[in-house]
């Protein structure tokens, strides 16, 4: 059985240094596992990818040639590589029983609003894979709930697209401190685990509004008001939008997140994940 890890989520939120700290767990527990790029804008990173996207198109090529711009360019490459998709069966043709982990770019109109990457996925599926997909958003970003509501939002969006079971994460947690110094200095932006923790797994009492806060003046808006209520019953009443942690500095978080990939790949959403202490290898025995 061949396994692939869609790795998704916006510009810059860690997603090519996720793929590479997965392969290297994946390697360092004896499991075969290889990177596919699909940035035809990427550059090079620790690890060669088994395939990769710029063997068939890259977009400097694009941009230059035909006069794209970056955006137009790259939604010409993945157009190209639908019209090309026996080119990735070739590619894929080697691989049997292994994890495959997909480095996707990071333009976030490619996971909401085009057909590319649900396309993408059918097709693996049809090829016999089993297919999943992560959203990352790092911890930076999560620091009020108006960026909290525009992640939440974009990830559902994402998910509803792509169709597949799915792992939220909130990446970089390593730069989060825990210093109450520094979160009531606000220095240098940084947040406290604390400040964030209530976003991981979102109870809704606490994403409405403070007193005194800025969502205070904007609540004096009741439309505005009433949007805000609604999203955060969406959020309440929709159990796949909560994040998991992700610190890369830590071998067992990778490790959490690592086995919440392999359950929900192997189970789907439809049970809840279990704590890694809580599985046997009997839930894994095909995927080593
Ligand atoms: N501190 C910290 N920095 C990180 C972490 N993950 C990624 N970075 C940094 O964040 C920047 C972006 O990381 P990438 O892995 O390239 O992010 P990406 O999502 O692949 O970016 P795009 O390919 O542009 O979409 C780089 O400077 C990384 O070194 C992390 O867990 N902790």
């Amino acid at each position: 059985m061949r396994y692939a890890v869609l790795v998704t989520g916006p510009a810059g939120a860690g997603k090519s240094t996720f793929c590479s700290s997965l392969m290297t767990h994946l390697h360092t527990a004896k499991r075969s596992a290889h990177l596919v790029n699909l940035d035809p804008a990427a550059e090079s990173g620790e690890y060669e990818p088994a395939i990769d996207i710029r063997d068939l198109i890259s977009l400097p090529d694009v941009m230059e040639e035909l006069g794209y711009g970056p955006n137009g360019g790259l939604v010409y490459c993945f157009e190209y590589l639908l019209q090309n998709m026996d080119w990735l069966d070739e590619e894929l043709g080697g691989y049997e029983d292994d994890y495959l982990i997909f480095d996707c770019p990071g333009q976030i109109e490619l996971y909401t609003h085009h057909p590319f990457l649900p396309t993408l996925a059918r097709h693996l599926i049809r090829l016999g894979m089993r297919v999943s997909a992560t959203y990352l958003i790092e911890s930076q970003f999560m620091e009020d709930k108006y960026k909290f509501f525009s992640g939440v939002l974009s990830a559902m969006s994402a998910m509803v697209n792509l169709e597949v079971p799915w792992i939220n994460i909130m990446s970089k947690m390593d730069l989060v401190t825990t210093s109450s110094e520094d979160a009531a200095s606000g220095r240098n932006g940084v947040r406290t685990k604390k400040d964030i923790s209530r976003f991981l797994d979102p109870d809704p009492l606490l994403l409405v509004s403070a007193p005194g806060s800025r969502e205070e003046r904007t609540e004096r808006n009741s439309k505005f008001h009433a949007l805000n209520r609604a999203i955060v019953q969406l959020i309440e009443d929709h159990p796949l939008v909560s994040f998991l942690p992700l610190d890369l500095t830590n071998p067992d978080s990778i490790e959490t997140v690592l086995s919440h990939i392999d359950y929900t790949m192997q189970y789907g959403e439809d049970e809840e994940p279990r704590e890694p202490a809580d599985m046997d290898d009997g839930d894994f025995a095909d995927m080593e």
